[in-house]
């Protein structure tokens, strides 16, 4: 099992003391699977998202990656977990504006200490990128900056890859095309794949769905 999450919990504060978000979330993941987070809006898709990325610290429960129980972790220790062995794709795109799209798609790569130029020469081409490696990210379409953080993510041959609303910015044509090209991507480099999604069409292109309801896998 690549990540088996057990009995999560998760509160914030709140003006009457706290309000439990994550309730006890138990899911497992397999290498190479994905999974659709469905859930309405507030139902902690997000939270649970963060936890995993270890952005954030659970009040109980655990997330084993690997077989590690990461929840115990220090922040040096989770952002180290971050850079090797978990990939990130936000629905912001969250590119570095002063960097050109070459050096945008190999930074992740970087921090991990893992480039690999003949990787990145793919991803670009898979990508449709090659003719905009010079550019800016702010000279480019919202897909178009989207598909630079796929190549980021999968530059660094993430184990598991998390991805919040990816495509959620782009119009339905667009978010179609893209995600469809960050699926087979995903499936050809075997990684596991957690994604929370609003919509049902674009869930329903992932293995497994799982629906969050009140802070519980309903
Ligand atoms: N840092 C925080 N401090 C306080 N409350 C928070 C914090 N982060 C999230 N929450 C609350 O936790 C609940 C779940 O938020 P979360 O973002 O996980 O939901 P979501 O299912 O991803 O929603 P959406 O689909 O709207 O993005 C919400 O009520 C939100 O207000």
């Amino acid at each position: 099992m690549l990540l088996d999450i057990q009995d999560l919990t998760k509160s914030f504060p709140g003006p009457e003391g706290p309000v439990p978000v994550l309730r006890g979330v138990t899911l497992a993941l397999d290498r190479g699977e994905s999974l659709a987070l469905t859930g309405e809006s507030g139902s902690g898709k997000s939270t649970l998202l963060h936890l995993v990325a270890g952005l954030d610290r659970a009040d109980g429960g655990h997330i084993l990656l690997d077989g590690e129980d990461v929840t115990g972790l220090d922040d040096r220790r989770r952002a180290a977990l971050r850079r090797t062995k978990i990939g990130i794709v936000f629905q912001q795109f969250n590119l570095i504006p002063s960097l050109d799209v070459a050096a945008n798609i190999a930074f992740q790569a970087r921090l991990g200490g893992a480039v690999d130029k003949s990787r990145l020469d793919r991803l670009t081409v898979a990508l449709g990128l090659e003719a905009h490696t010079r550019k800016y990210p702010e000279q480019l379409s919202g897909g178009q900056q989207q598909r630079v953080a796929i190549a980021r993510t999968l530059a660094a041959s993430p184990r598991l890859i998390l991805a919040d609303e990816p495509t959620g910015n782009l119009d339905e044509k667009t978010a179609d095309e893209v995600m469809d090209q960050f699926l087979a991507l995903v499936a050809e480099t075997g990684a596991a794949l957690l994604m929370v999604t609003h919509s049902p069409r674009l869930a329903g292109k992932l293995g497994r769905n799982i629906h969050l309801s009140q802070g519980r896998v309903a």
